[in-house]
């Protein structure tokens, strides 16, 4: 057996020959000669190593988009390495009750498939001013390599690579924890991976089950998203970016936002929620766009609110008071924030189906308005919101749905009465639910829920048709006194005219009797 001692021994008598060889490989053989020693102890080299590398980064392209490749690799792996590799990161997903471990940086773990085996290692670059500190560091790199026998090339990048992908999104689909996303304005775009939107968990709880609203039109909007949904080669064969744009408009309280947050649900997206009055300009509105995901619903509620569409936006500044105090860093940053947004109507259209809207594809856009008449056609045309929804007051049939999920009643004898005056009264469906909220557990509390409301309801017809009185009265009161004010202009003319016929009649009578003209 060879002692400590010796082995070290050995190691330091064989380095030092080596270097003795190297000097006098530099000293005796012309710079020539070295050059085509080392070319041909490469390939040498080469052709003795015999496997292949592949590097695949986290961010690709110009603008530094997450590479999906990468995100695969890495849930693929994950499986793997959790039965393999001796050191894990962990991470907590779906509704923050599991954890998913993956290997760690410099950990490498072996893969094999159909008989093929791979080598994976997961490495980062960390930029050397940042090594030190104890916060990830924004610009670190971080990428995969894969190792593999050259002879396995053709099947390792026709056959294995697709099975990783495959499978990866396979699982990603499985972990998927759903985001909702808002952009922020103070954040900012500096250092490569930066990013505008920010997000959290997205657990809205509504469904098209729970959706209050005419069944048939609720059977039609799931169907539309369905085929959107699997509708990749469709839109591939006629030519088409793979989005949609829904326009939602009603009264507020008709369930709008609630609809958005069901469609997210049916569907399985994110939702991007765009609060279009901080975005500075168009290309600031261009870069959010690019930076959302794939299976994404894109909501730009309030439309109407947050745009001019004479291209000038609302003025919203406010004069801070503390604004004077303000060190001069603070208080250009704060101006910043507070500029005014210089989005126009053709910097959205363009986010809608410029161009750069069809980079990724399968993304759902939704506006929202309370006012559909005062937005520009260009805006709504069909190609930009394909679908126009109106939300509507709570009838009948949504009100039924409502007291099932309320109430959990299908049937009682008060739904005649609840019936007919839905049909003559306009209530939101925010409205008829608050009445059905139950004040307590008692059993009793159904028929009280429902009396409420049909209290409601009656209050609200009444206060209908007293308004409907009023306007009555005013419109005729204003038709009266435009009437007067027409019969006084009227006499006036007439007043008028009958003077200057007096008047021409005086001026021809002197004219006759003494030949003067005035
Ligand atoms: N159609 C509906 N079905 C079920 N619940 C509804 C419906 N409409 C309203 N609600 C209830 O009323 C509340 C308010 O609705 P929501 O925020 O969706 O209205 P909105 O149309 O977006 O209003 P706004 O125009 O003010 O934004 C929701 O929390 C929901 O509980
Ligand atoms: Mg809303």
């Amino acid at each position: 057996m060879m002692m400590k001692g010796d082995m070290w021994s050995n190691l330091g008598s064989t380095m030092a020959a080596i270097m003795f060889m190297y000097a006098m490989f530099r000293q005796y053989f012309p710079p020539q000669l070295q050059d085509y020693i080392f070319r041909y102890s490469k390939k040498l080299s080469n052709l003795m190593y015999p496997y292949i590398h592949v590097t695949f980064d986290e961010f690709t392209g110009e603008r530094m988009k997450r590479s999906e490749a990468f995100s695969a690799i890495q849930n693929y792996l994950s499986g793997k390495s959790s039965a393999f590799a001796k050191r894990l990161k962990a991470d907590v997903v779906k509704d923050s009750q599991s954890l998913v471990l993956s290997m760690d940086y410099d950990e490498e773990i072996t893969d094999e498939f159909k008989g093929v085996k791979v080598w994976w290692a997961a490495r980062r670059n960390i930029p050397k001013a940042q090594q030190f500190s104890i916060y990830p560091s924004s610009d670190e790199k971080r990428y995969y390599i894969l190792k593999f026998h050259k002879r396995d090339r053709e099947f390792i990048t026709g056959t294995y690579l697709i099975h990783v992908l495959k499978q990866g999104k396979a699982i990603a689909a499985d972990n998927r924890q759903r985001k909702l996303y808002s952009n922020n304005p103070g954040q900012s775009w500096s250092g490569y991976r930066s990013t505008k939107w920010s997000h959290v968990v997205f657990e809205h709880p509504a469904t098209f089950d729970t959706l209050a609203m005419d069944a048939k039109k609720k059977e039609e909007i799931k169907k539309d998203l369905i085929k959107f949904s699997k509708g990749k080669e469709y839109y591939a064969k006629i030519g088409k970016a793979w989005k949609r744009g829904y326009l939602l408009y009603g009264p507020p309280g008709t369930g709008k936002s609630t609809m958005i947050a069901a469609m997210a649900n049916f569907l399985n997206y994110d939702v991007y929620d765009l609060e279009l009055t901080t975005v500075k300009n168009n290309i600031e509105l261009r870069r959010l766009l690019i930076e959302t995901s794939n299976k994404s619903i894109i909501v730009i509620e309030d439309i109407d609110c947050s745009l001019d569409l004479t291209g000038q936006r609302e003025k919203k500044k406010k004069k801070d008071e503390n604004e004077e105090e303000m060190d001069p860093i603070s208080k250009k940053a704060k101006e910043e924030e507070q500029k005014d947004s210089e989005v126009t109507l053709s910097g959205l259209l363009n986010f809608i189906d410029g161009l750069w809207s069809a980079c990724g594809g399968e993304r759902i856009i939704v506006f929202t308005t309370n006012y559909v008449e005062k937005l520009d056609p260009a805006l709504i045309r069909r190609g930009r919101m394909d679908k126009h929804i109106e939300m509507s007051y709570c009838r009948f049939e949504a009100f039924k749905v409502l007291a099932k999920n309320y109430l959990d009643i299908e049937l009682h004898p008060l739904f005649g009465e609840i019936s007919s005056l839905l049909e003559e009264t306009d209530m939101t469906p925010a409205d008829v639910a608050e009445n059905l909220m139950l004040k307590s557990d008692d059993d009793e509390e159904d028929e009280t829920c429902l009396k409420n409301l049909i209290e409601a309801l009656k209050d609200a017809k009444e206060e209908a048709r007293k308004k409907a009185e009023e306007e009555a009265r005013l419109k005729a009161e204003k038709e009266e006194k435009e009437k007067e004010q027409a019969e006084k202009e009227e006499k006036e003319k007439e007043q008028s005219v009958r003077e200057d016929v007096k008047e021409d009649a005086t001026a021809a009578k002197e004219v006759k009797e003494n030949g003067v003209i005035h």
